[in-house]
């Protein structure tokens, strides 16, 4: 793994906005609101977050913050947040809850240059202000250094979201003016054949080689709007935002969970092997039937499920890998096997997300051979795309999806990731192909488009 060039000063800076004061969240019941409306012509930090299962957060604001570098950076997050949420003290339900949101670079290494301005290799706020649209109902909660704080914020955004439309159009698109990739064809093939001599010679199973989409916009791109749009074509997928008051905007609508835990309960899941979608539903189960009865595609996805029982094991008491599904997407089709276990012990959600990033459905087998052949051939930076972004709460507990299918919107373009699994017998065009369909969901949502 890239263990040799990480920023550990950061972590030492790593700042609760709140200080030594402990935080305080008040919460209140609210009426129906627009998410996108909350995040309207913000210019501060801003978040949002909204699961398969219908849970969605959006929040704005810093209450504390939490940053690190380096490749202990998931251990400096936990002890910065231990501390400013050790005397957290919140009235209001279990779902409106302070949390804090953010994620990592892919790699230990990372550096915030441009398109990644203000993006640290791990970097998470717990939000002034916080919405949680819930199975009971919608909360407000604000966040301070104190109750008087708290309480003045959350009747001062109560009033303000009492103002907001409770329904937003859903906003013009911006329009592509021009696209330019960080990988020609010749060079992917030429990458793809590196990888595959390196898995000839025993030297490498399996790498997730990717690529990134440069979208030059013809109008300002709105973020929130844009979400929306993807969920109406991607319900059962994540969507999340990042945005950083000194730099651009991260987004996606991830398919694949990195982890959920709740107690000592966690979820995860392999999510490897792709085919496109069918024109027809006959033709969609004969691209799922071809992947199934495929040696190449169960030996990819089989790596992922190796991997993942194998990082999991020495922290869990139980362990049960399910039967083998399809996820099936707007414009393409995934093996998918969803995994369960139970902890041994009290653990922290960041434990289990440190154990498990990167699976080999992002990074690759074994893990130090893969990084290097990502580090030696890919030409772009990673910066966050393909690793944990999520949310945790005071408990320990939390959630996080693996920031696939995503994009980062900076200084007018936006920028999409897309990476596919290579092993042996993989073939350059058709990886090359599959690559191209993962660029769709965001692309699609940014071309231009009347109103709707
Ligand atoms: C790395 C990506 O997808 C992963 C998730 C599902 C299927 C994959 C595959 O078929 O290679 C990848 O492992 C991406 O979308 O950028």
């Amino acid at each position: 793994m890239d263990r040799s060039s990480g920023d550990g000063r950061l972590a030492s800076e790593g700042e609760s906005a709140a200080g030594t004061v402990d935080l305080v969240g008040r919460s209140r019941k609210l009426e129906g609101v627009s998410f996108g409306a909350i995040l309207d012509g913000s210019a501060e930090s801003c978040v949002q977050w909204a699961t398969p299962d219908g849970l969605e957060l959006v929040g704005r604001g810093v209450a504390a913050r939490f940053r690190a570098g380096g490749p202990d950076r998931f251990d400096r997050i936990r002890s910065q947040a231990g501390r400013a949420f050790d005397g957290l003290e919140h009235e209001g339900p279990p779902a409106a809850r302070p949390r804090a949101f953010g994620g990592f670079s892919f790699h230990d290494g990372h550096e915030a240059a441009p398109p990644w301005t203000g993006f640290d290799a791990a970097s998470f706020v717990v939000p002034q202000v916080l919405v949680a649209r819930t199975d009971d109902g919608t909360w407000l909660t604000a966040v301070g250094p104190g109750e008087d704080e708290a309480a003045d914020r959350l009747e001062d955004w109560h009033e303000r979201l009492a103002a907001l439309p409770a329904m937003r159009p859903s906003g013009s698109t911006p329009g592509v003016a021009a696209t330019r990739r960080t990988t020609s064809p010749a060079d992917w093939s030429t990458q793809v054949e590196t990888a595959l001599e390196r898995i000839a010679d025993g030297r490498l199973r399996k790498v997730v080689l990717a690529q990134a989409l440069s979208v030059d916009l013809e109008g300002p791109v709105d973020v929130p709007a844009t979400l929306e749009r993807l969920r109406r074509q991607y319900p059962n997928c994540y969507r999340f935002l990042v945005g950083h008051e000194i730099g651009g905007t991260f987004f996606g609508a991830p398919p694949e969970r990195l982890v959920s835990k709740r107690g000592d309960r966690v979820e995860t899941e392999a999510l490897a092997g792709s085919v496109p979608r069918g024109e027809t539903p006959a033709e969609d189960d004969e691209h799922v039937d071809r992947m199934r009865a495929d040696a190449k595609f169960q030996h990819e996805h089989g790596l992922v499920v190796d991997a993942i029982r194998e990082q999991l094991a020495p922290l869990a008491s139980e362990l049960t890998v399910s039967e083998q599904t399809i996820r099936r997407l707007a414009t393409i089709q995934h093996l998918q096997t969803p995994i369960e276990a139970r902890l041994a012990g009290d653990r922290h959600v960041l434990e289990i997300v440190e154990a498990l990033h990167p699976t080999p459905a992002v990074g690759g087998v074994p893990p130090d051979a893969a990084w290097e052949t990502i580090r030696e051939t890919e030409a772009f930076d990673r910066g966050w795309y393909a690793a944990p972004v999520g949310w945790f709460d005071a408990d320990g507990d939390g959630e996080f999806a693996v920031a696939i299918r995503s994009g980062i919107a900076a200084d007018g373009a936006v920028t999409l990731f897309a990476g596919n699994g290579i092993v042996a017998d993989s073939d350059p065009a058709e990886e090359w192909d599959e690559v191209q369909l993962k660029f769709r969901p965001i692309l699609d949502e940014l071309r231009s488009r009347p109103n709707r």
